[in-house]
């Protein structure tokens, strides 16, 4: 049983501790995920989804039992890792190189901070004009560079033994890759995209080239963060690396926007919906308990208001961790007790746990990240409508809520929840 973790990454300045701390919720109780092993340089973000309490008309009795949720939108928490130490010749050990590469194995997925203002060059110091695609092709080179080099100082060894053992090249590959946290379906999809199909000993070096392309893809999916919207120099380079790259992978974003904004609604000064262009002051709100604003705090917030909401709709941030679990393809899913009530085991609130899954997991895999119990005692499934679901069917988001029977009482969390051992409730051990 793994956590998702997505990693923040970018060059010095780009925007980094500023992005992680607009999308990591300070203000949440200590706690308040399923953690169990927070390193020092991870924060939790909460990214929101549509509760089912909306649907079914109990938002009112929704009880996450971590996140939040406000009126039908949840907030699910999720790991943001930061890290750190990625400088030009990373791959060859400059900065915190090393360090930098082996935090990337504990990442399911990257968060690409880049600065898109062209104000710093490659190393991240003050200048003018230069072009950030510069930097989206560098990250990729810096990882590619790291996995090619260790596969190709070995080659001739690895071939020699794949030849001796008659192990299929997915089983070789596997040997060599699992050390980035990778599985053999992983390892197998790699090859698939990669349309690899020469043995492994008749290989050139751009096959090689080519395979660590295809694995780059399928185990860092990569979302790239155009950051500092707000400045002068950055729309002309949006619009330019917007026609080069997947636009699906792209999100446009302020840390600064956003951190200056929640600041200001943590001081009461304004009233702010995360993830909108929604700011309240007490000019709106009279009988509100809001400050009043002097004159040069209304002008900055007019700025954030004309450069950024306006312009771009929000900040961007949320949507940036968004786009990480979407392209991730994780499925939200929710283990009640009674698919009438929605209830968990002590009959108090709705929908209390919501489940991250990775795409493809079963419902009888599901059965045993709630509670190996519950798979051990498994008898059937239902979802909604009380309608009876397959142990191998797949979880979407049409059959994700889900009430198991089992064949005896069970631990008295079992049926409805995650028990204390498996609380990781946004996780689950496939990929
Ligand atoms: N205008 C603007 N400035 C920003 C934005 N995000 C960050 N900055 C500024 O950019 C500078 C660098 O930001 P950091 O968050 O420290 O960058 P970092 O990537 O963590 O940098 P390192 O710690 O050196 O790796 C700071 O002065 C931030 O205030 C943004 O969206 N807009």
């Amino acid at each position: 049983m793994k956590d998702i973790v997505i990693a923040c990454v970018g060059k010095p300045s780009a925007g980094k501790s500023s992005f992680l701390n607009a999308v990591t919720d300070a203000t949440a109780k200590v706690g308040n995920y399923p953690f169990t092993t927070i390193k020092p340089n991870n924060g939790i973000a909460y990214f929101p989804i549509d509760c089912p309490c909306k649907r079914f008309d109990k938002t009112k009795l929704c009880a996450p039992r971590y996140g939040r949720c406000i009126d039908g939108k949840r907030f699910v928490p999720i790991q943001v890792l930061d890290v750190a130490g990625l400088v030009p010749g990373a791959s060859e050990g400059q900065g915190l190189g090393n360090q930098f590469l082996d935090d990337l194995r504990h990442a399911n997925a990257l968060i690409h901070v880049v600065d898109v203002s062209g104000t710093t060059d490659a190393n991240g110091k003050e200048t003018v004009g230069y072009d950030p695609i510069g930097d989206i092709e560098w990250l990729r080179g810096e990882i590619h560079s790291w996995i090619f080099g260790n596969l190709n100082k070995r080659w001739s060894q690895i071939v020699r033994r794949h030849v001796a053992v008659k192990a299929s090249t997915a089983e070789t590959l596997h040997n060599q890759f699992s050390g980035y946290g990778a599985t053999l379906s992983l390892v197998q999809k790699s090859l698939d995209r990669s349309g690899i199909k020469e043995p492994m000993d008749t290989w050139e070096k751009e096959t090689i080239i080519k395979i660590v392309d295809a694995f780059l893809d399928e185990r860092f999916p990569t979302i790239i963060a155009l950051n500092k919207i707000d400045l002068p120099d950055s729309d002309k380079n949006i619009s330019k690396i917007m026609r080069k790259y997947d636009q699906n992978k792209i999100v446009l974003s302020s840390a600064l926007a956003e951190t200056f904004l929640r600041k200001l609604h943590k001081q009461k000064f304004i009233q702010y919906e995360e993830g909108t262009d929604n700011v309240q002051t007490k000019d709106d709100l009279p009988d509100s308990d809001l400050k009043p604003l002097d004159e040069k705090l209304q002008n900055r917030i007019e700025k954030v208001q004309d450069l950024v909401l306006y312009r771009y709709g929000s900040t961007g941030v949320q949507d940036v961790v968004l786009k990480a679990v979407e392209v991730l393809g994780l499925v939200p899913a929710f283990p009640v007790k009674s698919l009438t009530t929605f209830a968990n085991t002590n009959g108090k609130g709705v929908f209390r746990d919501c489940v991250l899954l990775w795409p493809g997991t079963t419902v009888l895999e599901f059965a045993d990240i709630v509670h190996p119990e519950i798979a051990k005692h498994y008898l059937g499934a239902e979802t909604i409508g009380n309608r009876k679901i397959g142990e191998d069917d797949i979880i979407t988001k049409e059959n994700n809520i889900i009430c198991f029977k089992t064949s005896q009482a069970t631990h008295s969390s079992a049926a409805g929840a995650p028990a204390s051992a498996n609380t990781n409730s946004t996780s689950s051990a496939k990929k």
